[in-house]
């Protein structure tokens, strides 16, 4: 697949001028960009969804987006332009990626994968159950992740400007169907093929991802420590292509490696919580536990463990994939703005799979490990919010 080479840098010839911020603008006008640039972005996302309705292949689609060098392109800038100009100076465009950075932080070295095993074993042995590791193997991995090496291996999937590179806690992998910097790794992560995992030490490990050069088509599995889908899920048209990203960072991950998944939400506190909690079941069933959960004023941003090597084989018969919708999905109309989005219309059975989430989870916000609400404990409150993510 060719995809956009240095057009991503630089304007080159024959091609659309793109959307640009004046230097020299006010507060007004650099409001207007802001809103022409977001415009940019739902744009595209609006075009893919509507060509999945009208086709219904999301392979037919997605292979078409990828060649449409132009339309990627003038996304790639519009995103960069947006982190560059705008959500700098906007605590939530900057606030979802320090969230990341606090929670890997308190995670990996503030004891927070330590106590989370404890509960594990805790609940284990409440219940009776032997799917979880003898209590020493726990402590071992524990020990195991939280000192092999001193740095967190990251992969960013749809990093565009490669916002973790900056944090020296990480050794970062980026990685965009249209890099916006030259950092991140031309990558197309539906179609990313696994390989067995790597055999190495953990500095070896390192400097394998430091050797990694555009395009990437395959990685070895359980390589990172942490996967980050910061504002990546609801880019693609077709519930089935989220469930394929979840999975496949189950599988890039190592065991008790958190999967960070950030998605816009334009609506008031509670309205999605009933799509929230579906996605949590989903995910969950592909062999992860919610370890926290947050909502900003326009997005909701989940952490979640890895708990077990292996999935379930017959999840696609299940209907979880189905399970990650977006109101979107359902929305004919020109959509992107969440608040006039009617209540999605579910199948009978997805009814009864919601009917048994709410049966099994309590009303709040709610933290799987320790067992409470996160909305009002976290370090993190309802802040300013980008354009992109408002109505
Ligand atoms: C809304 S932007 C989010 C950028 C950044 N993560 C952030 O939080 O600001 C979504 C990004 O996902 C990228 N993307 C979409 N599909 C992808 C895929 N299959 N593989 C890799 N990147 C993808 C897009 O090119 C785009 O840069």
């Amino acid at each position: 697949m060719e995809l956009v080479g240095s057009a991503q840098f630089g304007k080159r010839e024959g091609e659309r001028e793109p959307v640009r911020v004046a230097a020299s603008a006010g507060p007004s006008s650099s409001k207007l960009e802001q809103e022409k640039l977001s415009g940019v972005v739902k744009g595209v996302h609006r075009k893919l969804r509507r060509k999945y309705r009208e086709v219904g292949d999301f392979e037919k689609i997605w292979r078409e987006h990828c060649e449409d060098e132009e339309t990627l392109s003038e996304y790639a800038l519009a995103m960069k332009n947006l982190a560059d100009h705008h959500w700098a100076r906007s605590c939530e465009g900057e606030g979802r990626i320090e969230w990341c950075r606090s929670v890997c932080q308190e995670y990996f070295q503030g004891g927070g994968l330590k106590r989370a095993l404890e509960k594990d074993e805790k609940s284990a042995r409440h219940s009776g159950s032997a799917t979880v590791a003898a209590p020493h193997c726990q402590q071992d991995e524990s020990h195991r992740m939280n000192h092999q090496s001193g740095k967190v291996r990251l992969l960013d999937v749809g990093s565009c400007f490669n916002p973790f590179l900056k944090f020296d806690e990480f050794v970062t992998v980026g990685i965009d169907i249209v890099p916006a910097v030259e950092s991140v790794h031309k990558c197309d992560f539906l179609n990313l093929q696994l390989q067995p995992p790597l055999q190495l030490a953990p500095d070896d490990t390192n400097a394998f991802l430091l050797q990694l050069r555009s395009p990437i088509d395959a990685l070895p599995a359980e390589l990172f420590h942490v996967v980050v889908f910061s504002l990546l899920l609801s880019y693609f048209p077709s519930p089935y292509q989220r469930w394929i990203c979840c999975k496949k960072a189950h599988e890039l991950l190592a065991l008790h490696g958190l999967l960070l998944v950030i998605t816009p939400d334009s609506s008031h506190q509670n309205r999605h919580a009933l799509m929230m909690r579906s996605w949590r079941v989903a995910v969950e069933s592909l062999g992860f536990k919610r370890y926290r959960y947050v909502k900003f004023s326009h997005m909701h941003l989940m952490a979640f463990r890895k708990v077990s090597l292996k999935t379930t084989s017959d999840l696609v018969s299940r209907n979880y994939p189905e399970m990650l919708y977006i109101p979107q999905d359902f929305n004919n109309a020109d959509e992107e703005d969440y608040s006039d989005v009617p209540v999605p219309v579910r199948s009978g059975f997805e009814d009864d799979q919601l009917a048994r989430c709410f049966a099994e989870l309590p009303d709040a916000p709610y933290d799987s490990d320790s067992g409470e609400s996160q909305s009002s404990s976290a370090p993190f409150h309802e802040l300013d919010d980008p354009v992109l993510l408002q109505s």
